[in-house]
């Protein structure tokens, strides 16, 4: 019988995650379905029309998990059909980056997913599978920066690791996402659970990655010493106030008024909780 975890039932899983993310409303600095938070380059269509341009690459990188391709196989096959992605991306978008983080996550997630889905397991196990792609590969792409040549400028996640040790998406996806499974999926399932819409609890899951993840976003557009000091108290005070049962937006437009003179956008968080939402339609295939 032919498995409902399909390569089609997981790419479609992944395409209605990343709608899910930028459709959540109101999102503290983000674009979601009222506006643009702190982007003036990209909008809630925008990110619609590059999710649509990203779907169909997916179903190659849950093949090659649903195949048990060994991880350090996959890598490569993830990673070209990961870069062409991204060249739709762009194509898609008019050279706006909206994606590009979510690509390399959401490519792995799939792999490891479709691991499971072979295997046997749910959301830990895929999440587990997905971190063995990159474990080690991190360390010695993270080490070679120091000598990389003028020629191919740092981004900005590599320039926060030379500069403060900042792990960001790549130190979260080889310790197997814990800002998803740990913190952002318990909360959306519990919250869903307990009678929430799935758009608040998308919100309080969102918050509760916020909490925890190491946002290289937040720290390039506003600052190290910000994110250190002045980030976790805000969003502290804006996960106790919110309470998705009781839905008051306020707290989440008063974290947003607070972000909007920096410019602080939580992106990363933003993958996060695509991820987030992933896993949890995949527990329910
Ligand atoms: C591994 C790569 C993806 C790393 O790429 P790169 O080094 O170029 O990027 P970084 O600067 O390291 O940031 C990566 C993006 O990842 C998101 N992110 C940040 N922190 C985290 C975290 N802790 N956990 C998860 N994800 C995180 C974030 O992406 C989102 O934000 C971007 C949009 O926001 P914006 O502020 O507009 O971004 P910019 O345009 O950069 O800023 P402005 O100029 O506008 O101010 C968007 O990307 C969202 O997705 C970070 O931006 C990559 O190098 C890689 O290896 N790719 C290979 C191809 C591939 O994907 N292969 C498949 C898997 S092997
Ligand atoms: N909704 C969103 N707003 C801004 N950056 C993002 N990166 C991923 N999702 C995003």
């Amino acid at each position: 019988m032919k498995s409902s975890r399909s390569a089609k039932t997981l790419a479609a899983a992944a395409h209605e995650a990343a709608v899910k993310e930028v459709m959540t409303t109101p999102k503290p600095g983000l674009v979601d379905a009222e506006g643009r938070g702190c982007h003036e380059d990209m909008d809630c269509a925008m990110f619609i029309k590059s999710a649509e341009a990203i779907a169909p690459f997916w179903e190659i990188q849950a093949e090659a998990g649903l195949s048990l391709l060994p991880p350090k196989e996959a890598l490569a096959k993830l990673r070209e059909a990961g870069a062409e992605a991204e060249l739709a991306m762009f194509r898609a978008t008019g050279g706006i980056n909206t994606h590009k983080g979510l690509i390399y996550l959401m490519s792995l997630l799939l792999y490891g997913a479709g691991f499971a889905a072979a295997a046997g397991g749910g959301a830990a196990r895929a999440a587990e599978a997905a971190s063995l792609v990159v474990r080690g590969s991190v360390a010695s792409e993270l080490a070679s920066l120091a000598s990389r040549p003028p020629d191919r400028p740092l981004s900005n996640g590599e320039k926060l690791f030379l500069a403060h040790g900042v792990t960001g998406i790549r130190g979260e996806a080889e310790g197997a996402f814990p800002s998803v499974t740990r913190h952002g999926l318990p909360v959306l399932r519990k919250s869903v659970a307990s009678g929430a819409s799935e758009n608040d609890a998308g919100l309080a899951a969102l918050l509760e990655i916020m909490a925890v993840c190491c946002d290289s976003n937040v720290i390039h557009r506003s600052g190290f010493d910000y994110w250190k000091n002045i980030y976790p108290p805000l969003v502290a005070e804006a996960r106790r106030k919110f309470d998705p049962l009781r839905p008051d937006y306020r707290p989440l437009r008063e974290l947003e008024k607070k972000f909007l003179p920096l410019r602080v956008s939580p992106g990363g968080a933003a993958d996060l909780l695509s991820c987030t939402y992933f896993l949890y339609l995949f527990e329910k295939i």
